[in-house]
């Protein structure tokens, strides 16, 4: 299976997000996408799963033309999607009956994320980085080969990311695609890294603040403790 995306531009807004962002990924292989804020990582993620139409562009899979691109895609994205008054394995086995369940079952995958004493909680009793783990053990309880992964380091430990790269490692070394926009390292061999760049700023548009150079002393003058006598 080989995904490819050729001269896609993305709108925003009116605004040009990016534009002639090419790449190929083959199975076993996986795309690290970088950018600042507002470069348009989530927004390429949301392209290659179908909900956003490129500007200009396009996006092919190749491989069994018996399955559809939403049979084929995993998304792990900002916004996980869990229902929050269902228990973690409530929450796991919906999707499995949604999107068809992969050879690991629910709890071979929370123990693998490391959340098997989880598995009865209800997903709004769970902090943020225990959230962000059962999005990865959705990903591997249900049959997806191509892995869509918005920030999935985000919010978890450091111990959680090693963790992260590890099963990461392993969905690569079985045949699976993975394009993972991230602000930090995940530590993936072999990966292709995207970088996009800083989204044009349009005439009119104010600097930001940070670039201004007289703006580090006025933080330091707005947070400076005041000082007795003064
Ligand atoms: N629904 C929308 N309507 C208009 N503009 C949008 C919409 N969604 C996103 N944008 C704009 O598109 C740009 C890219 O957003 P996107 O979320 O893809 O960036 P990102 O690189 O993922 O950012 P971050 O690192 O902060 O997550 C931003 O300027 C954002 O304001």
């Amino acid at each position: 299976m080989i995904l490819t995306a050729s001269n896609l531009s993305c709108r925003r807004g009116g605004r040009l997000i990016f534009r002639d962002i090419s790449f190929r990924v083959a199975s076993g292989s996986a795309l690290v996408v970088t950018g600042d804020n507002g470069a348009g990582k989530s927004s390429l993620i949301a392209m290659i799963a179908g909900l956003l139409t490129p500007a200009e562009g396009e996006i092919a899979l190749s491989g069994d033309p018996e399955q559809t691109p939403g049979e084929l895609i995993g998304l792990m994205a900002h916004r996980d999607g869990l229902k929050p008054s269902l228990t973690v394995q409530e929450n796991l086995s919906w999707a499995r009956n949604l999107l068809g369940a992969s050879a690991m079952d629910i709890d071979e995958a929370l123990l693998a994320v490391g959340l098997s004493h989880a598995i009865a909680m209800p997903v709004e009793h769970l902090s943020a980085g225990q959230r962000r783990r059962v999005s990865l053990a959705r990903l591997l309880s249900c049959s997806r080969p191509i892995w869509l992964m918005d920030e999935p380091a985000g919010a978890l430990d450091q111990r959680a990311i090693r963790g992260l790269t590890g099963l990461m490692q392993r969905h690569l070394a079985e045949g699976g695609i993975i394009v993972a926009a991230t602000h930090q390292p995940l530590g993936i061999d072999d990966a292709q890294t995207l970088h996009l760049a800083p989204p044009p700023v349009d005439a009119g548009d104010e600097e930001p603040f940070w670039e201004d150079d007289d703006c580090e002393d006025e933080l330091l003058m707005g947070y400076a403790p005041a000082r007795a006598g003064q």
